[in-house]
């Protein structure tokens, strides 16, 4: 392979066999061979991935596992708590839990929400992100939409 622009590492998919590229800031990887230096992680953006668990009182109680969501705030945290301790025991991976039992779409995704700044996400979800160290995973984070646990990915 020819010298890659800075940044990138060059890595074969164990999978596919196929090449691809890894930005080494960001931790996004790529197909395309890249021709310009990778981009730094802006600082005013964070990237995370959620698990959130909705509630009868949630914005809209509804979400791709379930069609009408009934369960009470109570048993929503009781819920997510649970999914914590999985996490932190090491038990279960973030991303298991998330795209098994997170009532967003970014489940498919392994709960991923991708970079975000401020002003993007409701507040107090946007407030606990930018709180997190890389890597952090926060207590339960209460939106309009239910309950969350966010960890910070970059
Ligand atoms: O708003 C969305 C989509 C979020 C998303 C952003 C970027 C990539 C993929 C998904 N889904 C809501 C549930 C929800 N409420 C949230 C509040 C803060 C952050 C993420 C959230 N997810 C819902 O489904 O009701």
């Amino acid at each position: 392979m020819a010298e890659l622009p800075p940044g990138w590492e060059h890595h074969t998919s164990r999978s596919s066999g196929r090449d691809y590229f890894l930005n080494i800031y960001t931790k996004e990887s790529q197909w395309e061979v890249p021709t310009r230096p990778a981009k730094k992680a802006d600082m005013d953006k964070v990237q995370c991935s959620h698990l959130l668990v909705k509630h009868r009182e949630s914005r809209r109680p509804a979400s791709w596992r379930c069609d009408n969501i009934t369960i009470s705030k109570e048993e929503a945290l009781e819920q997510l708590q649970e999914y914590r301790r999985q996490i932190v025991s090491g038990e279960k991976t973030f991303e298991d839990l998330a795209s098994q039992f997170s009532d967003c779409s970014s489940a498919k995704r392994g709960g991923d929400l991708g970079p975000f700044g401020r002003g993007q996400m409701q507040k107090p979800f946007e407030d606990a992100g930018f709180g997190l160290k890389v890597g952090e995973l926060s207590g339960p984070v209460w939106t309009d939409s239910g309950v969350h646990i966010i960890k910070r990915t970059a």
